[in-house]
């Protein structure tokens, strides 16, 4: 598919009546089995980048120049750099190249508004609606494009309901404005348009899944979601796919994922409910709160006295309110485990507001303190499991890389199988992939990780189970895929070349012994 996207062009999927969700959703025309391309979507109708990527991201092909750990975004060409538009100085591009297709597509037309915006700091959604409204007057945008997006749902009594439907219609009058749209179309079409965007964009992100602002395209808007999709959408540039996480016969719906399904029961239903308006009854949610995301390490009754008292504690204070959100059951000790998650949380999304990696770990220590102190986590609950991530991420930062390497190995025994069961989880490759990089780096720095542990033979079984796992994944056309791919061919040349004619047979021989070392410095951390 090229160009602008018209819901017409997509052939492996069709528009009806969903059963479960609220209005329509995408149906498979063909059966399909795990691992599989479901449908490409090459140039989405709107991408916006948030305003700190704009200056590091080119608006063309999306490639992030800054930013993710050493090693880890191969895909990237060394050196590459981006320079603003001569004309808005907003948007920067990598290239000629990327700078003549973005002017093709449409920035021919707004480059001449945007520079009379100056450096105001614009959020990523006024910018999509700024940049659909310029298209649309101009006439890049046909009906045929248009229409698809208004049937989208805007919820504006949703938004009236929860009282911020005023707080959007500003922003709509702001669109309105910066566009110089206001003769041709009402500010209640504008705000119609801004909160269709707001509820129908999807997070841009690179290969790696790093967040770089939204998309916005009228068949990407339409998948419904699932707490246990069978689909999951990747990335690579502006192009979208849509892969099966589980074989889906024809004619079935066709689920993504809204949010992060790892959370318990309460907290998706929260989640969902506040963003997207609506009830999850999809089937894990339909069970209630007893799937694997809600297990307790022990029953609430069982917790020590001592961290029963802290839960009074928490509880007596003024300020708390767990909310529907943290709730965990009615007695009293359910309770109290509710008040000690409410505090964990707490912490989670607090750490994630500090930048500075020293004291983000400090705040993660802290919380992950709680969940093994109280005995109530198990390793896979969250926010235990998304703490270890943060933990991983800002221990890189600060160059404590042992440490990081112990917390991955012990996700990726003991917390990948369980939060993400299929090998081919997209998640789970980002993450084993970011483990073999640092595998590598350690084999660099010959530092001594476990005794007769070989790093650099470990990093080769990683990205060897990478390379697998991302075609199905990622797709064998993605970028990440094959960087993966020529990584681990180098790889292969290097240890050829180092153990000569028998080096494959000494590598078989040896990965064995390397996988077992592999799985018992998960256990080296304690918890
Ligand atoms: C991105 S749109 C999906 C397309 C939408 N169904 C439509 O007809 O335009 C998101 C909206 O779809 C509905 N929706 C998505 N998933 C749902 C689900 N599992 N159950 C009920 N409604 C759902 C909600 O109204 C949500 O705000």
């Amino acid at each position: 598919m090229a160009g602008v996207t018209t819901l017409s062009l997509a052939t492996s999927v069709y528009i009806a009546e969903s059963s479960a969700c609220i209005g329509t959703g995408l149906f498979a025309v063909d059966d399909l089995d795990s691992g599989q391309l479901i449908c490409r979507v090459s140039q989405p109708l709107v991408t916006s980048l948030d305003a700190a990527r704009l200056v590091d991201t080119c608006s063309n092909c999306y490639v992030w120049t800054e930013g993710g750990s050493t090693g880890s975004r191969l895909y990237v060409k060394e050196g590459t750099k981006v320079q603003a538009c001569a004309g808005c100085k907003r948007f920067r591009y990598c290239s000629k190249a990327c700078q003549k297709q973005a002017w093709k597509r449409g920035h021919k037309q707004e480059c001449k508004i945007f520079s009379q915006l100056g450096d105001k700091k614009i959020p990523n959604i006024v910018l999509a609606c700024i940049v659909l409204l310029i298209r649309m007057k101009s006439g890049v945008i046909t009906e045929q494009v248009w229409l698809p997006i208004m049937e989208l749902n805007a919820h504006i009594d949703d938004f009236k309901q929860n009282g911020t439907y005023d707080d959007i219609e500003k922003m709509a009058l702001g669109a309105q404005q910066l566009s110089f749209s206001s003769h041709q179309l009402e500010l209640h079409i504008v705000t119609g348009l801004y909160a269709r965007i707001l509820t129908n964009c999807l997070t841009l992100i690179t290969p790696t899944f790093d967040p770089l602002g939204i998309v916005m395209d009228p068949l990407l808007g339409r998948f419904n979601h699932s707490c246990d999709p069978n689909a999951f959408m990747v990335m690579d540039g502006p192009e979208v796919s849509i892969r099966t996480l589980k074989p889906i016969k024809t004619e079935e719906e066709i689920y993504i994922s809204y949010i992060d399904t790892t959370n318990p029961y309460a907290r998706r239903q929260k989640e969902l409910k506040s963003s997207w308006f609506f009830t999850c009854k999809c089937s894990k949610c339909e069970k209630g709160p007893i799937q694997s995301e809600d297990n307790w390490a022990i029953r609430a009754q069982d917790m020590s006295d001592e961290w029963k008292q802290q839960a009074d504690s928490i509880i007596a204070r003024e300020e708390y309110n767990p909310g529907p959100i943290n709730y965990v059951g009615n007695s009293k000790d359910e309770e109290r485990v509710a008040a000690l998650q409410t505090v964990v949380f707490w912490m989670y999304d607090e750490e994630q507001k500090v930048s500075d990696p020293a004291e983000a770990i400090d705040m993660i220590k802290h919380g992950m303190i709680y969940c093994i102190k109280t005995g109530l986590w198990p390793l896979y609950r969250q926010p235990y499991a998304a703490l270890r991530d943060d933990a991983i991420v800002n221990l890189l930062s600060l160059g404590s890389y042992e440490i990081a390497w112990a917390h991955c190995a012990k996700r990726y025994r003991y917390i990948h199988p369980r939060l993400y069961p299929q090998a081919f989880h997209p998640v789970r490759v980002v993450q084993t992939w970011q483990m073999a990089m640092l595998a590598l780096y350690l084999a660099s720095t010959q530092a001594m990780v476990a005794p007769q542990a070989d790093m650099a033979l470990i990093a080769y079984m990683l990205i060897m189970e990478v390379r697998d796992a991302s075609k199905s994944s990622h797709g064998e056309e993605n970028a990440f895929t094959k960087s993966v791919s020529a990584k681990f061919d180098e790889m292969t040349v290097e240890f050829r070349d180092k153990l000569g004619a028998g080096a494959d047979a000494a590598l078989s021989d040896e990965m064995p012994r390397q996988r077992r070392l592999l799985a018992e410095m998960g256990d080296r951390l304690g918890e």
